[in-house]
């Protein structure tokens, strides 16, 4: 390389010389919905010691003895009833946003999808990009807010997977995405979709939930009190899950123009009797119903795909618990999925990366 190039602003880059692959990483889903395999899921997944987060022998005799034999078969009958003919939702829509990338990209660069858990796995996404004598490696998991238990289990097992190759091509992570101007714009213009149909008396912002703990354990400022301090994203909180979830709100709020007082925050899906952040959604629908609320439409913002979480138990359960609480109308958002802006979000993460 000429000095002059790398001193000379006016001068064009050098292109690197290899292609740049990008691994696209959701959580993961099961291979398919009967017990043994939900089993197998569930057992991999939950014990990541960063989704559960309790010593090895407890999280060990809690998968073993609870999980594996009481939750997995609750679980395969829930997803069954979401299974397509073609299988997972969040694995389809990742199989068609790997193409749907690919294509935009082009030929500079190479687009893997892999799954934090069961198949297709990171390890066998990294191998075959290793094979390619990349430049670079760009790591994009599918979370929109940052979590230890989802971001930051996919860089250590990407560390992991890497640690001890001979070469190391260069490698970034997408941290977090929730002010990407396209996923905000692509779940507003969704939003947008709904309120046109009817009005709504009421907006619900449904976060995956976690337990308060992994919170504390990562406010290395001692800043987090579960309550108003995330009412700002500021740079003591930045990092605070939850803090990033209304952020989150706060930008879909403002563009679909909706009222202070019309809307509200809450996280799902907990696990044990431990704290999980609040307020808990299964808490907050019969409050809204019981103050008259009739129509909703809710959203699930930490997802970028339908799974479980979105498609049966925000679509599905809550509606459910919202009717029988005398709610009227209870409407999900879905997903980006495959959508064309989410893609623009993914070609733009990757090339500003
Ligand atoms: C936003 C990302 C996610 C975080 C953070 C997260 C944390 C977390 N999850 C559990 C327990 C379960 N989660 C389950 C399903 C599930 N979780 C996420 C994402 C996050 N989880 C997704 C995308 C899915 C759906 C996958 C699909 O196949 O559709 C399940 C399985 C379903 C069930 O039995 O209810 C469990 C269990 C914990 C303990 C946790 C801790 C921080
Ligand atoms: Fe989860
Ligand atoms: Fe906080």
């Amino acid at each position: 390389m000429n000095t002059e190039t790398l001193t000379n602003p006016s001068l064009p880059k050098e292109k690197p010389v290899g292609k740049t692959g990008v691994l696209i990483v959701n959580l993961g889903t099961p291979d398919s919905p009967s017990v043994p395999d939900v089993r197998k899921y569930l057992r991999e997944f939950l014990m990541d010691e960063r989704v559960i987060d309790i010593p090895y022998l407890n999280r060990w005799l809690l998968i073993n003895l609870i999980i594996a034999p009481f939750r997995a078969p609750k679980s395969a009958k829930i997803y069954r009833e979401l299974w397509t003919p073609e299988g997972s939702p969040l694995k389809i829509y990742g199989e068609s946003v790997e193409k749907k990338l690919q294509k935009v990209l082009g030929d500079d660069f190479v687009v893997k999808l892999a799954m934090r858990y069961q198949s297709p796995s990171i390890e066998n996404g990294l191998n075959e990009l290793r094979k390619l004598c990349l430049s670079e490696i760009i790591v994009v998991p599918f979370f929109p807010q940052y979590a230890s238990a989802s971001t930051g289990s996919v860089y250590k097992k990407v560390m992991e997977v890497v640690k001890d190759w001979e070469v190391l091509p260069e490698i970034k992570f997408i941290n977090r995405f929730l002010d990407h101007p396209k996923f905000v714009e692509g779940f507003v213009n969704l939003g947008k979709k709904y309120m046109a149909q009817r009005e709504y008396d009421h907006f619900v912002f449904s976060y995956h939930g976690i337990p308060e703990r992994q919170i504390t354990k990562g406010d290395v400022a001692n800043y987090c009190q579960f309550g108003t301090c995330c009412d700002t994203l500021n740079e003591k909180n930045q990092h605070c899950y939850r803090a990033q979830c209304y952020e989150t709100t706060r930008l879909f709020v403002k563009g679909m123009e909706i009222p202070e007082g019309k809307y509200t925050v809450a996280f799902q899906s907990r696990l044990g009797k431990t704290p999980w952040i609040k307020p808990y959604t299964d808490e907050l629908i019969p409050e809204l119903a019981k103050k008259g609320v009739k129509s909703v439409l809710a959203f699930s913002p930490a997802f970028v795909a339908d799974c479980l979480e979105t498609t049966i138990e925000v679509g599905e359960e809550y509606k459910e618990l919202f009717e029988k609480e005398g709610g009227e109308h209870w409407q999900l958002v879905e997903s980006l999925n495959d959508s064309d802006i989410w893609i623009e979000a993914l070609e733009d993460m990757v090339k500003k990366a």
